[in-house]
């Protein structure tokens, strides 16, 4: 095995990232090292790279980016007993401490002191990396990489569309970004009967259809609430997932569903929201709920499996596949652009 390694790092407080290279981490107590099969650009790792706000208080330069991952196994640290050289694995990405009130009481994904693997540790975007054995998830090995990368991300979009069965249910997803994407494509393999998406980029409405959108509106040039309704009998939709993170699509996702309808909220919205409560979610006996992260481990089973079915159509949604990483600064440029789904780096150029 080689010494040295590539990796994206975040190398100064300011924008963008460095390639760089350096030593090969050794695994410590409780970790293992993996060779990176393939890794996947999230949102949060935009942030990053852009320095956002967020990203100022929270990231602590000099630090390897990346947290979505399928890798091999090729080390294990002191104490490690589970994990063996060889397995094939992903990641969850929130260390949780399994002490607290929410860990004690099975709410691993609400950890009180959750950390962040990549954003409050050394990431995924390297040839090699160390992943606390701990939040390692087994894969089989007949998922290839590239859907093994995904699984963190779908673990979003398994809780937010199966919050509540979906079979049979018409379905209104706003935002077609890579969560939405993968959203829809949960949505329809658990059996929804009609998907609305709601998103206004003429590139990713594109992509929602080729994913298995049944109808796709541009929330800036149409009426989504009347369109909703027009396709629902007049009722609206059963099942609102909100995806965009926009104040305004949230407010015509709650005027669209339908009275005692289901609402699942992933996306993280900019600002305080404004809502009159008292018509869109009380007096329509509406059900909400918020969604993060991913619940530990049932999540997972249910992505895993899932997986293992076929029933996802994932290949319209990895829109862009890097050998190396030498072109990322295109690949975040792209995806800053809103040009991308799901973007995919194999470390390993052979
Ligand atoms: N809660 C969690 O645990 C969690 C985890 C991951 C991501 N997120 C959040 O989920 C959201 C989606 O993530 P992403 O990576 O797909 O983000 P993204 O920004 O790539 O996608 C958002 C999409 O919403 C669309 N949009 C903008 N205004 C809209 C409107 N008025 N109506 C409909 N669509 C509109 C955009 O064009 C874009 O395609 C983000 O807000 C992200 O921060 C939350
Ligand atoms: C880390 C963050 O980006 C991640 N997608 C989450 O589910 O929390
Ligand atoms: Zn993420
Ligand atoms: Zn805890």
């Amino acid at each position: 095995m080689a010494d040295k390694m590539v990796a994206i790092m975040k190398t100064k407080p300011a924008y963008g990232a460095e390639l760089v290279e350096i030593d090969v981490p050794k695994p410590k107590e409780g970790e293992v090292l993996i060779k990176v099969l393939a890794t996947s650009i999230c949102g949060t790792d935009l942030h990053i790279y852009e320095w956002n706000e967020w990203a100022q208080t929270r990231i602590k330069p000099p630090q390897i980016m990346g947290h979505e991952v399928a890798g091999e196994v090729i080390e294990v640290g002191p104490g490690v007993e589970d994990i063996q050289v060889g397995d094939y694995i992903s990641a969850e990405t929130h260390i949780v401490c399994g002490k607290c009130y929410q860990c004690k009481t099975g709410n691993y994904h609400v950890c009180q002191n959750t950390k962040i693997f990549g954003v409050d540790s050394d990431g995924v975007f390297a040839e090699y990396a160390i992943v606390p054995a701990q939040n390692a998830w087994k894969n089989p090995k007949n998922i290839p990489p590239e859907y093994a990368t995904l699984q963190e991300p779908l673990g979003n979009a398994v809780d937010t569309v199966l919050a509540e069965p979906v079979t049979g249910k018409t379905v209104l997803i706003t935002g077609a970004g890579p969560l939405g994407l993968l959203g829809i494509t949960v949505a329809k393999a658990a059996g929804a009967s009609l998907v609305i998406v709601s998103e206004p980029s003429d590139f990713r409405r594109e992509l929602a259809k080729k994913v298995g959108a049944d109808v796709v509106i541009n929330p800036f040039e149409e009426d989504v609430v009347k369109e909703v309704r027009d396709l629902t009998d007049g009722n609206g939709v059963d099942v609102f997932l909100e995806f965009s993170g926009a104040p305004k699509a949230l407010e015509q996702g709650l005027q669209a569903v339908t009275p005692a309808g289901r609402v699942s909220l992933l996306g993280l919205f900019p600002r305080n929201v404004s809502l009159d409560f008292n018509n869109l979610i009380i007096f329509k006996s509406l059900t909400v709920y918020g969604i993060t992260g991913r619940h530990l481990w049932q999540t997972w089973y249910t992505v895993s499996k899932l997986l293992q079915s076929g029933k996802l159509n994932l290949d319209p949604i990895i829109t862009h596949k890097y050998k190396g990483f030498d072109k990322f600064e295109e690949a975040f440029e792209l995806m800053r652009a809103g040009k991308t789904g799901k973007v995919v780096f194999f470390p390993h150029k052979k």
